[in-house]
């Protein structure tokens, strides 16, 4: 069966509440929730923010058709036929301001804010959030691979060990934002103009009588562009020699050897001995490319070992996100409508951290005039003025918070953009290289020591006085 309409991409319990709402007359109440999470993923300084694109085209196309309908009617809750006719009418009416995509964020910011009747911004928080914590997550992978490797060709690789095909895909469009330069996805290629790219199979070299065989024929077929596997029976003795044979063939018919790809063994000695074997028989142009389970520390080990490749294919540890496979964003409820007004909600819990910061919020990006650089982002209720006003602010530490320090003589660049309004997309999509290039403008407003892959400082994330005494004063009622 297929079936492409994501309106049923939620949980149960998100129709339920619905439902709840409905029966008591609730469902127009309006709602402001915002979305963040807690702990950066990779033990890295900052998350690149990514997912944007899907969820706009998510929520302009929610509607409830009658398959959908169909399905509802079927479930055990039993739902009131009138409350399906009102799904049957159903189109998202509210605000949605974000992030864009490729912009550096962190911990406890508000990311999405979606501001709708109780009713509409139920149903959009599962999907939404499965979109943006992995794509957001595969993004940050890829962008700890992309510091580790700043000037070489990296390309995405890990289709077959995706989490199925919707990841493969839109996990290479956020590796792509986070600064790879190809995919070996096709698809991916297509749908998003990413520029994509291959080499051979082992199968190819199995496939002919010989490797020698292999490599004439593969470059036969694709002379401008060809990348030779030269691991499948021996790397050294056999795959390299054979490469340069079959490169020096193809200079006397006017062609360049694009490379030759190593995917076992020690990548190290290997590379290295590929390069001197290459550039003694005067193929310096050919390039090196490296695959094998390879993530941001192998690189990273690798280079620290001379390692000579020029060019690297990860597919599993990034597509997977291996070492930390979900990140934990969530999607909380800031404020009510109660009584005809807008009212703050917090979400208390045992746990300090969990906490929730109540109210509607804007969040800023200060920004030193002096030096250019981030100084911390600013988080702030909606109408407080002083940091859009340039006024000195007050930034303190959310757990000890008689640590502060002022700040003045900053722009402050506000990080939530309107995305809908109304239930009308207000947003024009950027191209994927515009998300590039305004992902290589936001690592240039930090520091080295935020975006270092070890141990990077902490950056600070503040919440304004106004904002921190609404939270202690809710708090407080909670607990009285
Ligand atoms: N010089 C090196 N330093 C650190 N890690 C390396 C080095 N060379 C290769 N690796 C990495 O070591 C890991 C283990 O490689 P492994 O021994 O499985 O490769 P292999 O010999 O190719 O085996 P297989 O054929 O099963 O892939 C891989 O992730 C690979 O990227
Ligand atoms: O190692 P990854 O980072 O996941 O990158 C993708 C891997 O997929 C291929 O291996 P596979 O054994 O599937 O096929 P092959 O015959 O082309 O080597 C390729 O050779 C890479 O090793
Ligand atoms: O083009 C390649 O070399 C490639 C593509 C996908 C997976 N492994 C290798």
């Amino acid at each position: 069966m297929t079936y492409d309409n994501l309106t049923l991409h939620t949980d149960k319990y998100q129709i339920n509440m619905m439902y709840a709402h409905w029966i008591h007359g609730t469902l127009n109440h309006k709602a402001v929730f915002e979305v963040f999470f807690r702990k950066l993923p990779f033990g890295n300084g900052y998350a690149v923010f990514a997912g944007l694109e899907r969820i706009v085209r998510y929520v302009n196309s929610l509607h409830f058709d009658d398959a959908a309908i169909q399905y509802l009617s079927e479930q055990e809750e039993q739902y009131d036929p009138a409350f399906l006719d009102k799904l049957r009418g159903f189109r998202f009416g509210g605000n949605i301001s974000s992030v864009e995509e490729g912009t550096i964020v962190f911990p406890n910011e508000p990311l999405i804010r979606v501001e709708a009747t109780i009713f509409e911004a139920q149903l959009l928080e599962t999907a939404m959030l499965n979109f943006m914590n992995f794509q957001t997550l595969i993004a940050t992978k890829a962008s700890r691979i992309r510091q580790v490797a700043p000037d070489d060709t990296l390309m995405e690789f890990g289709t077959r060990r995706a989490q199925e095909a919707d990841a493969a895909i839109w996990g290479a469009r956020a590796s792509y934002i986070a600064g790879f330069d190809a995919t070996s996805n096709m698809r991916a290629g297509m749908l998003f103009g990413i520029p994509s790219k291959g080499t051979h199979a082992h199968a190819w070299v199995q496939s002919n009588d010989s490797e020698e065989i292999a490599f004439e024929r593969y470059a036969e077929a694709l002379p401008n562009q060809v990348t030779l596997l030269v691991d499948t029976y021996d790397t050294l003795r056999s795959g390299v020699p054979n490469a340069i044979k079959i490169a020096k063939q193809m200079e006397l018919k006017g062609k360049r050897m694009g490379g030759i790809r190593l995917d076992s063994g020690d990548l190290a000695y290997l590379s290295k001995t590929a390069r001197t074997m290459l550039d003694e028989a005067g193929l310096s142009y050919v390039v090196i490319v490296a695959s094998n389970d390879l993530d941001e520390n192998i690189i990273f080990n690798l280079k620290a070992q001379g390692a000579k490749i020029d060019s690297w294919g990860v597919g599993t540890q990034l597509i997977t996100a291996a070492d930390q496979p979900a990140l934990g964003g969530v999607y909380k409820l800031v404020a009510r409508e109660k009584d005809g007004e807008l009212v703050p909600v917090i979400k208390i819990s045992g746990n300090p951290e969990k906490v929730s910061n109540p109210g509607r919020k804007d969040v800023f990006r200060i920004v030193s005039r002096e030096t250019g650089k981030a100084v911390a982002d600013y988080v702030a209720l909606t109408g407080e003025n002083e940091v859009q006003q340039g006024k000195k602010l007050k930034l303190f530490d959310k757990v000890h918070s008689y640590i502060y320090r002022y700040v003045d003589n900053y722009d402050a660049k506000p990080l939530l953009t309107p995305i809908f309004v109304d239930g009308r997309q207000v947003y024009e999509l950027p191209t994927l290289d515009q998300i590039r290039s305004h992902h290589q403008q936001q690592l240039a407003l930090f520091w080295p020591e935020y975006l270092r892959k070890l141990n990077p400082a902490e950056y600070p994330v503040n919440l304004s006085t106004t904002a921190w005494e609404l939270k202690m004063d809710l708090i407080h009622q909670y607990q009285a």
